[in-house]
C-alpha cells in the first residue's frame, strides 16, 4: 500500500493542469494548488500515508456527510421530510429546483440541503452550542480532540456568501427554516469551516467501513443500516452533478468538498481521503479524483468488483 501511494504522489507531482482553486471564499483562493496528501485508513487499523497529510485544510462540504449523521441520530426518519434523497444533477449552490419543488432541497449534500440540516439540528439551541455538538461528534468518529473550525475560512464565507443566503431565504419562504436564518447560515459556515487533514479524515470515516461502527476503536456510531444509507447517499450524490463520473471512474461513495478534500469509502476495507486544492469544473478536487482512480485500479476496491 504505501509503494501504490508513493507512485501516486510521484505522478500527481508531475501534472501540469492542477485545476482552479475555489476562488469565490477569498481565503480559500491564497491556497498553493501544488499541495497534495493522500491517507488511507485500513479497517484493521493500519494508516498508510503519502504527501504532506500533515497539513491542515478546510474539509468544506464533506462536513455535511458529519450534519447529517448527527441530524439522522436527532430526527431519524424525519429528516426525509425536510430534504430528499435523489442527485440534484444540478452544481452545489443551484436555486433553479427549489422553486420547482417547493423549497424542499433534493439531498443533503448540495448546499440548500446542508442548509436544511443545519436548521434541523439547531432545534432552537443557539449556533455555539450546535457547533460545538457537531465538533464533539468529529472529534469523537475521527478519535482525535485537536481538531477545529477555521474562523478566518468561516468569516470568509459569511462575508462572501450572498448565494447561500438566498437559497436560505428563498427557503424559508416555502417556511421551510424553522430558526431564524443568520443563525442557519452561521452554523452552516462554520461547520464547512472545520479544518482537518487527511489521516484525520480518513479516521473519520472508519464507521462508514464497517456497517455503522469504528473498526479500529470498536465504538458503535450509527446503526448498520443507517452506515448503508449514508453510503448510498455518497455514492449518489456525494459529488454533485459530478456523482455519475465520480462512480463510473472510481467506483466508491465519496464526498469531495471545495477546500479540495475528498473523503471515500471502501466498505470492509478501507476509509480514503485525499486532499489536493485544484478543482475541476463543478467544483471537485481535480487531482484528488485522477489519485483515487488510480488507488482502485491497483487495489481493485470499486464496489463493482
Ligand atoms: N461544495 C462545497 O464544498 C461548498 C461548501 C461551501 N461552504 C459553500 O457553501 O459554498
Amino acid at each position: 500500500m504505501q509503494k501504490i501511494l508513493d507512485e501516486i504522489v510521484a505522478t500527481i507531482g508531475t501534472s501540469k493542469d492542477r485545476g482552479q482553486v475555489a476562488d469565490y471564499i477569498p481565503q480559500l483562493a491564497c491556497i498553493d494548488p501544488n499541495q497534495f496528501a493522500i491517507t488511507v485508513a485500513m479497517a484493521d487499523g493500519r494508516i498508510f500515508s503519502a504527501g504532506n497529510s500533515a497539513q491542515l485544510f478546510s474539509i468544506q462540504s464533506i462536513s455535511k456527510v458529519f450534519t447529517l449523521t448527527i441530524a439522522l441520530g436527532k430526527l431519524g426518519d424525519a429528516v426525509w421530510s425536510r430534504v430528499g434523497r435523489e442527485p440534484s444533477g444540478d452544481p452545489f449552490n443551484s436555486i433553479v429546483q427549489l422553486e420547482h419543488e417547493n423549497g424542499k432541497p433534493r439531498n443533503p449534500f448540495i448546499n440548500a440541503g446542508a442548509i436544511t440540516i443545519a436548521d434541523a439540528i439547531l432545534m432552537g439551541h443557539q449556533p455555539k452550542e450546535t457547533l460545538a455538538e457537531i465538533l464533539q461528534f468529529v472529534r469523537f468518529i475521527a478519535d482525535d480532540d485537536s481538531i477545529g473550525i477555521d474562523e478566518k475560512v468561516a468569516q470568509s464565507e459569511l462575508r462572501t456568501g450572498d448565494r447561500n443566503a438566498s437559497l436560505a431565504h428563498f427557503m424559508a419562504s416555502f417556511g421551510r427554516i424553522k430558526n431564524p436564518v443568520d443563525c442557519v447560515l452561521g452554523t452552516y459556515f462554520h461547520h464547512c469551516s472545520i479544518a482537518m487533514n487527511t489521516e484525520q479524515l480518513a479516521r473519520s470515516g472508519l464507521f462508514l467501513v464497517d456497517n455503522g461502527r469504528n473498526p479500529v476503536t470498536g465504538t458503535r456510531v450509527v446503526s448498520t443500516q443507517r452506515a448503508r444509507r449514508i453510503n448510498s447517499l455518497m455514492l449518489m450524490c456525494g459529488h454533485y452533478d459530478g456523482s455519475g463520473e465520480f462512480a463510473f471512474r472510481v467506483g466508491l461513495p465519496g464526498k469531495s468538498g471545495v477546500g479540495g478534500g475528498i473523503l471515500a469509502i471502501a466498505p470492509g476495507t478501507a476509509s480514503i481521503a485525499v486532499w489536493s486544492p485544484g478543482l475541476d469544473d463543478v467544483g471537485n478536487s481535480k487531482l484528488g479524483t485522477e489519485a483515487l482512480e488510480k488507488l482502485v485500479q491497483h487495489t481493485g476496491w470499486s464496489i463493482f468488483g
